[in-house]
């Protein structure tokens, strides 16, 4: 009680709503969906009410384990400076340690080890990477496309399980953008395994996939434990993911040493343009002294794979489908732009050169699909909070607000908010993403007009907090731009999107809230997420 009232003292004139779990502890995460109070602070289904309820952008908790004094966020310019002042916020470093599967990388350190491998990554995910994207993205998703088609009915339309489909999609785009290494929808996986090798590439990409989940969410002591010790249950789940694990690292080393070799021969690689060739090269020309370490293989291939471990672009494209089975009319809208865009068919193979020329004009070209990329990302964040650790004594400002009788926020008036060395502050996106300061009365409504300036309006960019701000945002974000707004414009314009037949007769609202279903696990990850396609025909 004495620990509790202790950090509770510290909050100031933050309102205070008791014990909840770590930010982002993986047991807060697992056990999130069942939560009882949804809209208790700290739930992940609690949205903005909780802010509303105490009338405050800040709110203080405490945490169950360690009583360590929390503040959780949902105004703009609080986040923004928390963001930016990396030094004295650092990362909840802690709490990603599970994700440091194949050892340190960008996502999970902190200090001079993260500069390190900034430095190095920064140049690789540039606008030739980029190029790469689109590139790729748009060879694998003709591929899918080709896979749906034969697998269509005589009335040329399709029913799928969205999410299934799109982890292959993203993962494809990948290994290819990523690691240099083309993998077809149609390569066969029981293909026998190169010497040295347990599983063939393919296999071991996919058995990897099926156990991502098991591996993320297991403590890394009982990890390495069930690898000497025969654990009763799990032992034999995590024998297998391990195994798959490992394979693929021996793979991806592989590629990593080719990479090296052709670069060391000054020979042009075959593996194209890619982030791991531009990261190979980039550590290359790092000092390596008592001062600067390059980083080692397992680093490069961890800050690679770390992107992916999320699977922020599968989950983001299979909301975004959902969404639009859901309103037509915007399906149509991004119809009409990929008309102008491609007038005579959606592009079966794309050049990077000819990307190149196209990625400047693109951003105008498809502002309407961006934006429902955007907007989709702002109701389905897949990081829906993220969390630090205050360095030193501090102050923030942070508002107070009065709701009115209809519901709408006034009387907003700025407060300081003091900061105890060794608090948690817990950046709330989805909050943010709902507050209707920034987003109106109706932020819960799904807009993407939200995300076009016109001459009266300009969509508040420090209000979307998708990708992160500051020194630690999101180094993959055009990366994920590219791909998503590449796949979404192809898929409108090769078909028409609808809720499958199970859900037509049903009333709008009970479509959205079955097939808007998500769970808290890594990243906001869709359930039951089933689209009918309907091939479009050829434009006369
Ligand atoms: C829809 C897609 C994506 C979203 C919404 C997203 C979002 C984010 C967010 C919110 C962060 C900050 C995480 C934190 O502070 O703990 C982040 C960091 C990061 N993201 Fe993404 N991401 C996406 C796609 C990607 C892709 C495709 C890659 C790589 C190819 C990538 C690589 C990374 C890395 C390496 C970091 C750590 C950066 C650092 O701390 O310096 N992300 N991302």
């Amino acid at each position: 009680a004495k620990t509790y009232l202790t950090a509770s003292r510290s909050f100031g004139a933050s309102p205070q709503a008791g014990i909840v779990l770590r930010p982002l502890s993986p047991l807060s995460s697992v056990l999130g969906r069942w939560f009882p109070l949804q809209h208790q602070t700290g739930s992940y289904f609690a949205k903005f009410s909780s802010y509303v309820k105490y009338g405050s952008t800040c709110i203080g908790t405490v945490t169950l384990w360690g009583m360590i004094p929390t503040l959780w966020l949902s105004d703009a310019q609080t986040i923004k400076t928390v963001a930016a002042e990396s030094r004295v916020f650092r990362k909840d470093v802690e709490q990603y340690e599970t994700l440091n599967i194949y050892g340190p990388n960008l996502l999970g350190t902190e200090g001079a080890d993260w500069k390190r491998h900034r430095r190095v990554a920064n140049p690789a995910f540039d606008e030739a990477t980029n190029a790469f994207v689109w590139m790729e993205t748009v060879r694998v998703v003709n591929e899918w496309f080709a896979e749906l088609d034969s697998k269509a009915g005589s009335d040329s339309t399709i029913t799928i399980d969205v999410l299934e489909d799109l982890v292959q999609v993203t993962l494809f785009v990948l290994l290819s953008a990523g690691f240099g290494r083309r993998v077809s929808w149609h390569e066969d996986s029981s293909t026998e395994p190169p010497s040295g090798h347990k599983l063939a590439f393919r296999a071991a990409v996919t058995t990897t996939i099926s156990h991502l989940l098991t591996r993320a969410l297991t403590p890394n002591w009982i990890y390495a434990l069930s690898a000497r010790v025969r654990l009763p249950l799990i032992g034999p789940i995590l024998a297998e993911t391990r195994e798959s694990f490992d394979a693929l690292r021996l793979h991806m080393l592989d590629l990593i040493s080719l990479s090296r070799a052709w670069m060391v021969g000054g020979k042009v690689s075959n593996m194209d343009a890619g982030l791991l060739r531009s990261l190979v090269e980039a550590n290359m020309t790092e000092a390596n002294d008592v001062h600067h370490k390059r980083l080692t293989d397992e680093e490069l291939l961890s800050d690679i794979f770390v992107g992916h471990l999320f699977q922020t672009s599968a989950h983001s494209l299979s909301f975004a489908m959902a969404l639009l089975a859901l309103y037509p009319a915007v399906q149509q809208k991004i119809y009409e732009e990929t008309l102008r865009i491609w007038p005579d068919d959606c592009p079966s193979t794309a050049s990077s050169s000819s990307h190149k020329e196209f990625m400047p004009q693109l951003i105008f070209f498809t502002a309407y699909t961006l934006a429902v990329f955007q907007e989709t990302i702002r109701l389905f964040p897949p990081l829906t909070r993220l969390s630090k650790i205050a360095q030193a004594d501090t102050t923030l400002t942070a508002h107070r607000s009065i709701p009115s009788s209809s519901g709408e926020i006034q009387g907003i008036t700025p407060f300081s908010v003091p900061v105890r060395r060794g608090s948690i502050v817990a950046i709330d996106i989805m909050a943010l993403h709902m507050n209707p300061m920034y987003w109106g009365q109706d932020a819960e409504e799904f807009k993407p007009e939200r995300f076009i300036d016109t001459e009266t309006y300009r969509w508040p960019r420090d209000a979307f907090f998708g990708f992160s701000a500051g020194p630690r945002s999101c180094i993959g974000q055009r990366f994920a731009l590219t791909e998503n707004v590449c796949a979404l414009a192809s898929l409108v314009r090769s078909y028409e999107i609808s809720v499958p037949n199970y859900l037509a007769g049903k009333p709008f609202l009970e479509q959205k809230r079955l097939l808007l279903r998500w769970k808290p696990l890594i990243t906001t990850t869709p359930i039951n997420c089933v689209v009918r396609l309907q091939r479009r025909m050829p434009v006369a």
